[in-house]
């Protein structure tokens, strides 16, 4: 049987300090993405909006359209410099999330962009869960005022390495996305994403390792760092989980970089002692995936 992931592979996360200035943030996850790599790092992940401070009334300000030929770059900066990066690196480079503006629909999106080594574009995600919760004298976050949601699982292939999925953030609250994926072969789940300081103390750490355990594969989070005088606070915290839910490598709230290295027979370990896969019963639970049983109110 082939391996899941086909060679061993050190992974880092870049828990980055971002501020308003977009060419600020660029250069700064360049100089972080490069010291990753040259620790050995060949995938490396940026937090949701790494460019751009998040809320929603800074999605059309920071928002770029995705347009890869070079007489464009300056209308697509981000774009080009994580191109770049991978290519200067050597490594796959998750670029976090950015705002993105569909030039034909005029939508946004929060967008996350994968690039291969050797700069190309390797896939798109756009966070199909759209962050709009109402939590009392807490927090208040509507994404979909001002963006539209994504429709697709994103499973991207690492020729050297195996597949992964990318989600972002809010999308880790569920678990389909994170099963369906993990069933057509991903040895990763990525979501960069920022929870705050009401819900990350509760939950960031559960789902990263809920995630983990109920698929028996590698699960990353990578937020910013979190900044006081910003609008939103981050919760930090940025962590890599192996396939039995422990935890490899976690940051507190500051800048930082982590990382860890992921190996197949890992995965295999684990699957081994706890054989979930071959004991599924889907003749008792056929529907759920379809959507077809429905909350009843
Ligand atoms: N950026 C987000 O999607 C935040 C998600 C979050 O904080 C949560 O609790 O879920």
């Amino acid at each position: 049987m082939a391996k899941l992931l086909k060679n061993p592979v050190k992974l880092a996360l870049i828990q980055l300090a971002t501020t308003a200035d977009k060419t600020h943030n660029l250069s700064h996850a360049r100089t972080k993405v490069l010291e990753a790599t040259k620790a050995g790092a060949r995938i490396v992940v940026l937090p949701e909006c790494f460019n751009s401070p998040y809320g929603t009334k800074y999605f059309q300000q920071y928002a770029e359209t995705l347009l890869p030929s070079p007489p464009s770059a300056s209308q697509s900066p981000t774009y080009h410099a994580l191109s770049q990066l991978a290519r200067d690196s050597n490594a796959y480079i998750i670029g976090g999330s950015i705002p993105e503006l569909e030039a034909s629909s005029k939508k946004l999106y929060n967008t996350s962009l994968t690039f291969a080594p050797s700069g190309e574009l390797l896939a798109t995600h756009r966070k199909v869960h759209l962050f709009d919760i109402d939590i009392p004298g807490k927090i208040r976050f509507k994404e979909s005022e001002v963006l539209s949601p994504g429709n697709k699982v994103t499973l991207v292939d690492l020729p050297e390495f195996g597949k992964i999925a990318v989600a972002i953030c809010y999308d880790v609250r569920f678990p389909e996305l994170a099963t369906i994926a993990a069933r057509k072969g991903a040895f990763l789940l990525l979501y960069p994403g920022a929870f705050n300081l009401t819900t990350g103390a509760l939950h960031w750490e559960l789902q990263a390792r809920a995630r983990a355990m109920d698929n028996q594969v590698y699960v990353a989070l990578c937020s910013p760092a979190r900044d006081m005088t910003a609008e939103y606070h981050a919760w930090g915290h940025s962590m890599v989980v192996d396939p039995n839910a422990e935890i490899l490598g976690q940051l507190d709230e500051k800048e930082g970089i982590v990382m860890a290295e992921l190996n197949a027979e890992r995965i295999e370990e684990v699957r081994k002692g706890i054989p979930l896969r071959t004991q599924r019963r889907f003749d008792v639970y056929p529907d759920i995936s379809e959507g077809k049983i429905k909350f009843e109110e």
